[in-house]
């Protein structure tokens, strides 16, 4: 399904963020007192690509970096350093109606529906304001689009001149994609999009999902903290730890033979019939504090396998099988 037409592309991406002093830290700055450094490290050197038509999953656990690497994905927070290609061109200088497409065409469907959806709206308006405004549907075609969006969402169009707070969270979520498909976009970012769902309405709207790739030709980001929320989803996974990718390959890989230590105790969180699939250890562990991270690698205060030289050196990312990367010094150790 996926061509190999990369429609975002991060090189090297970082975002920190710094923590505003407070009056009294100001005040000690001013006096030349030494002020410690406040900087959380969100996202740290992260390359990512993804071409048209591919589901990429995004997993990490609450903190690494995922949903601050979503809004840049989708163009709604600067990076702090690295490039962001959207189609080739560098996101942050994209200007007039090439930036306008590209935010267009890049929609995020965020957990919690309705802090994204105004109350004060009405679903019609929800879905119909940005394709009216862009152009997109006239005000005469208006209702007749907007009935086609909520359709291929699943949701009734009677209801419609409804509110959000009218309906469950199922509901707003349908309303929410509604209101991303309206705009025609070619890729989504989906942060946690189900999370706060139960089971059986969480299936319903991965299947909605899935139906809408085929049917649209969507590209995907998929961002969760669960690994067996993106097993079936996704074509490719990206495994995060604090700020950085630790893994990453084409699901099924990950599933058979993850490499890197974080990404098979995540794996062993995973319900499983199949009973093999359990002999990981789970993440032993709080994570640790971006605002602080550990030398080297990341995860060797949590890692059952780690020696001197994950405390000292960050592992880079190398091939261990086709299409099959990771960081972990392990893997020099036993080549
Ligand atoms: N606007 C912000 N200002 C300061 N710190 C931030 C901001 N946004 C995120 N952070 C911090 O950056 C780190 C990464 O947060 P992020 O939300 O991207 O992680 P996440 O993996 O998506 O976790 P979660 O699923 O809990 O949202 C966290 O320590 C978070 O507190």
């Amino acid at each position: 399904m996926s061509s190999s037409t990369p429609i975002i592309e991060l090189k090297g991406v970082s975002k920190r963020f710094s923590k505003k002093l407070d009056f009294a830290g100001k005040m000690l700055a001013k006096l030349g007192a030494p002020v410690k450094d406040e900087t959380v490290h969100a996202v740290d050197g992260v390359d990512l690509t993804v071409t048209k038509g591919e589901v990429v999953g995004l997993v990490g656990e609450s903190g690494c970096g995922k949903s601050t690497l979503g809004r840049m994905v989708a163009g709604i927070m600067p990076a702090s350093d690295g490039t962001i290609r959207w189609h080739g061109k560098e996101l942050a200088e994209l200007t007039g109606a090439d930036g306008r497409r590209a935010k267009l065409q890049t929609q995020m469907i965020f957990q919690d529906p309705m802090s994204s959806l105004n109350p004060r709206l009405r679903v019609a308006d929800i879905v119909g304001e940005a394709p009216l405004v862009h152009g997109l549907t006239t005000r005469r075609e208006f209702d007749g689009y907007v009935d086609e969006q909520l359709r291929r969402a699943g949701f009734d169009p009677s209801l419609k001149r409804r509110y959000p707070h009218q309906f469950s969270g199922g509901q707003r979520q349908r309303i929410g994609i509604a209101r991303a498909l309206a705009v025609q976009p070619e890729f989504i970012v989906c942060d946690e999009s189900v999370a706060a769902l139960d089971v059986s309405i969480q299936a319903q709207i991965l299947n909605l999902f899935m139906k809408l790739r085929q049917d649209l030709n969507l590209t995907y980001l998929f961002i969760s903290h669960d690994l067996g929320v993106v097993e079936h989803l996704s074509d490719r996974v990206v495994i995060m730890y604090l700020g950085r990718v630790v893994e990453e390959a084409a699901s099924e890989e990950i599933f058979a033979r993850a490499n890197h230590p974080y990404t098979q105790a995540l794996l062993s969180e995973v319900p499983r019939i199949d009973a093999r699939k359990k002999s990981f250890a789970g993440v032993k562990g709080e994570i640790p504090s971006p605002l602080n991270p550990p030398s080297g690698c990341h995860f060797h205060p949590r890692c059952p396998h780690a020696f001197d030289r994950c405390k000292l050196e960050r592992p880079a990312l190398k091939t261990v099988a086709p299409g099959h990367r990771s960081a972990c010094h392990l893997n020099d150790r036993v080549a």
